[in-house]
């Protein structure tokens, strides 16, 4: 009996998975294996909506496994001791794994192949798992990654994304009994955002579907529109692995024409992200382009951005959607984020952690490198644009719905007033936290410009 371990890790899914087919393909019996790692914990990454969508995504992931005549297998504990233990109940021959691109995940990939070192027992790592293209698959010459993204979309595009795998008809399990921990169940996860999305392989796949067949032509121009709501929402999935970016890229370029294109560049900036931190994993929490910056730290000033209580109608509407669906859309973060980080000049590193609390696709590569992009400290070639909220909201939410959908206090405003509401008198909200012309003059002889 040839028996091979899949350790599923950011790749939640039996579909247009190379881990598990590469696996069924070497060995007859194959063990699906999770670990809950403590190191997730202790890091504090485990957020509630994050933990919540996670237990759909392998109540699901188990479910279709069982269908196929397999099961998930659940531990919980240190990845590589977890692993090991299996190896040795199993007798497995190799493990199966996605490549990673995070510090976290190469210590990992690490901590396994030293574990199974005197087991005789392989590690094989597989690309182009967790994005389209593996990174380093394109670099520029005599480099290691790209550090601005049109340079490598061109290169991105030219590549071509991997073709699509389809899900395996049986996944057969070794003889004998493996133990697992109960799978954990949404409804016992505390501090769930309301509105959090489902997640699952199942649930990601009829997102796709009906993204993929409804009408994409409106995403080239509305993508940026923040009532009309008109982005795909894939991005949990994507994260979790639920939904192959791979096969996203595939379909959506097949589909083609502007919205399919608008879309794909997207995935690409995905995968431009993940290339980014997996040549500098420092990029995580240091500044990929230092800047001299000594930020500014008011506690109440943090509190009302957090709380979605700075004054600025679209800054709040976006912190409060974020609150309310632990999502937000791109132009709210874009916002929110230009805010702290510009207006507030406040560290970056405070925002992406707050983020990372409620974010269900809070994820290392795209959140803390696009907080760096937008604080000018990343790979943003203008790295001292400010946003301006209002003249931004006035463009991005001209009706005002956006504001109106999430602060009541100024729902019965016309789309005239809602975007400065100071210049009204007897409204139940704050006034601004901070005055726009000062908090540009105060950013500009931070950064040298003045
Ligand atoms: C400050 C800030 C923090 C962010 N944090 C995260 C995060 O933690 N996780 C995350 O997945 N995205 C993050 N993004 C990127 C982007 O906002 C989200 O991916 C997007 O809003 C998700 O919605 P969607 O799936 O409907 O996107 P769509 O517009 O439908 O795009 C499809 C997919 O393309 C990818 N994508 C889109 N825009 C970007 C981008 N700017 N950078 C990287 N990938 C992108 C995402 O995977 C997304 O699901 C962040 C952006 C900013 C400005």
């Amino acid at each position: 009996m040839n028996v091979a371990v899949v350790l599923f890790t950011s790749d939640l899914r039996l579909h247009d998975n190379p881990v598990l087919r590469s696996a069924l393909r070497d060995a007859d019996r194959v063990v699906p294996l999770f670990v809950r790692d403590e190191a997730v914990h202790r890091a504090g990454f485990d957020a509630p909506n994050r933990l919540a969508f996670l237990a759909d995504c392998l109540a699901d992931l188990d479910a279709g496994l069982r269908k196929r005549g397999g099961r998930l297998v659940l531990r919980t504990g240190a990845v590589a001791k977890e692993v090991r233990r299996l190896v040795e109940e199993t007798g497995a021959g190799a493990v199966h794994m996605a490549a990673g691109v995070s510090g976290y995940a190469a210590r990992r990939e690490e901590q396994v192949r030293t574990a199974l070192a005197d087991t005789g027992c392989e590690l094989r790592l597989h690309d182009a798992v967790v994005t389209a293209l593996a990174p380093g698959r394109v670099v520029p010459s005599g480099k290691d990654h790209f550090a601005v993204f049109t340079p490598y979309f061109r290169r991105w595009e030219a590549a071509g994304v991997r073709g699509t795998l389809g899900a395996p008809r049986t996944v057969r399990l070794p003889d004998g009994e493996l133990a697992s921990d109960g799978l954990p169940a949404r409804d016992d996860v505390k501090n769930v955002s309301p509105g959090l999305a489902d997640g699952g392989e199942r649930a990601g796949r009829k997102l796709m579907t009906s993204w993929l067949d409804g009408d994409m032509g409106a995403y080239a121009d509305g993508h940026d529109d923040l009532a009309g709501d008109a982005t795909s929402r894939l991005s949990p999935h994507l994260h979790f692995g639920t939904v192959s970016a791979a096969e996203l890229a595939g379909r959506a370029r097949e589909k083609g024409g502007p919205g399919g294109e608008a879309f794909v560049r997207q995935l690409a900036w995905r995968d431009f992200h993940h290339q980014v931190l997996a040549a500098r994993h420092d990029a995580s929490w240091s500044d990929y382009r230092p800047r001299e910056d000594r930020w500014r730290s008011d506690e109440d000033e943090i509190t009302a951005w957090k709380t979605g209580h700075t004054g600025y109608p679209v800054v709040d509407a976006a912190m409060r959607q974020l609150a309310h669906e632990g999502w937000m859309h791109n132009r709210g973060r874009l916002l929110a984020a230009s805010f702290l980080t510009k207006t507030l000049y406040v560290d970056w590193r405070v925002g992406a952690r707050h983020f990372l609390e409620l974010l269900v696709d809070g994820d290392i590569a795209n959140n803390q490198l696009n907080w760096q992009w937008v604080a000018g400290t990343g790979t943003d070639t203008r790295p001292n644009r400010v946003l301006n909220p209002v003249t931004q909201a006035k463009r991005y939410d001209p009706d005002g719905d956006y504001v109106r959908r999430w602060v009541p206090e100024l729902a019965e405003l016309e789309a005239s007033e809602i975007h400065e509401p100071w210049k009204l008198d007897g409204l139940d909200y704050p006034g601004p936290v901070v005055d726009l012309g000062e908090a540009r003059a105060r950013f500009e002889k931070a950064r040298g410009l003045d």
